[in-house]
């Protein structure tokens, strides 16, 4: 009975990670997710697979077996050349109830977020969705699932204790890519699932480029400005941007920025960090007149230094920086734009 084969605690397999394929490459947070999955299948004692769909999947075996999984289960088939979510569900409803993984772990893309729900709905089973860490409880034998919860005031650890398989979506950017490995000694198995696709209601008619979209992928910038509603409070709010956007060229950063900066129409939502935006994970952030938020903190826990800048020294923000420097952003800024050139000058001599 299929309620026994799912629900069944104790008799779950392997822990799978889905490895999903976008404009004929591979996700980067796919391979990301093979970190945290590395590290819970050594805790569960249990094998990493990462399990591939889509259509013309073996140019992207190779490096897969790469990154260490211990196997590979590869679904290729024309059907699933576009994504699809009936199809796509019904084909990993069909692996599950053949393999019974303990659990599974989606990316938070455009396709994790559509169909893992679709999925998790169709097993029966719990889904935490925009996860910002993943860990494994041997006392509960499940896994913990953390995400922001009351509007980013905590962090809340869930657990799916009943039901199998636990699966969950990650926020794109937590996780850094596992190290390369020389043992590509992977099992690939070739799965032949055959599903009902003409009960797909949605027909794939073409697919149109948006040629506009050069969105910067802040999740993996290594510099990043980000812009807060202090920005705004300036006499001269757009010198003053492009003071920010000048100095975020010398240093080639990237810019992202807080709600208060997308309220104050500073920055485009795309570019949100926190909670409801972006996880970010720079090796250095610079906060320009961020007030510090736990909401926009969240999304920032990833940064190796981060260096505030604000004229309130009670600021939240000087609790979580490295280097704090309390002072107005227009005038801090120009300072350090004309240090980082007279700086550049002197090696050049
Ligand atoms: C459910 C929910 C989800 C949320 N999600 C997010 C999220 O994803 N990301 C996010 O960022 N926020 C989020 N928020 C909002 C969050 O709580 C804060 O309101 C927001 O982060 C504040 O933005 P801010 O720090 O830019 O603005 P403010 O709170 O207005 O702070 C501005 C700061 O700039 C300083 N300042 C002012 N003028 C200057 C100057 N000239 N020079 C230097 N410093 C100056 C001030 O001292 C102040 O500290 C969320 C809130 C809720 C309820």
């Amino acid at each position: 009975m299929m309620n026994n084969l799912i629900n069944n605690t104790y008799k779950s397999g392997d822990l799978w990670v889905f490895i999903e394929i976008n404009n004929k490459k591979i996700e980067e947070v796919s391979i990301e997710l093979l970190t945290p999955g590395k590290n819970l299948a050594e805790k569960i004692g249990c094998k990493l697979v990462a399990v591939i769909i889509g259509y013309e999947n073996n140019m992207f075996l190779d490096e897969i077996k790469s990154f260490g999984v211990d196997e590979i289960i590869n679904i290729d088939n024309i059907v699933f050349k576009q994504y699809s979510t009936a199809n796509y569900t019904d084909v990993f409803y069909k692996l599950i109830k053949k393999y019974n993984p303990q659990g599974i772990l989606f990316g938070g893309t455009f396709i994790g977020k559509d169909f893992a729900p679709r999925l998790a709905s169709r097993c029966k089973t719990g889904l935490t969705a925009e996860c910002t860490d993943i860990s494994f409880s041997k006392i509960e034998n499940s896994i913990i699932w953390t995400r922001p919860g009351y509007g980013g005031n905590l962090m809340a650890d869930i657990i799916c204790k009943y039901k199998r398989p636990q699966l969950g979506t990650i926020r794109q950017g937590v996780f850094k890519k596992p190290k390369k490995t020389t043992n590509t000694n992977v099992k690939i198995i070739d799965e032949n699932i055959n599903i009902d696709v003409e009960h797909d209601k949605v027909k794939f008619l073409q697919k149109i480029e948006n040629k506009k979209a050069t969105i910067t992928k802040i999740e993996y910038s290594d510099i990043l400005v980000g812009i807060g509603n202090g920005v705004a409070n300036s006499a001269n709010m757009v010198d003053g941007l492009d003071l920010i956007y000048d100095f975020a060229e010398e240093i080639g950063a990237d810019i992202g920025g807080s709600r208060g900066a997308v309220k104050s129409k500073l920055i485009s939502e795309k570019y949100l960090i926190g909670m409801s935006g972006k996880t970010v994970s720079p090796k250095l952030y610079i906060a320009c007149g961020i007030s510090g938020a736990l909401q926009h903190i969240v999304g920032i826990g990833g940064a190796k230094c981060i260096v505030a800048i604000n004229n309130n020294p009670q600021a939240p923000i000087f609790n979580y920086a490295d280097y704090g420097i309390v002072g107005d952003v227009y005038e801090v800024l120009p300072l350090l734009l004309d240090e980082l050139k007279s700086y550049k000058i002197k090696a050049l001599e």
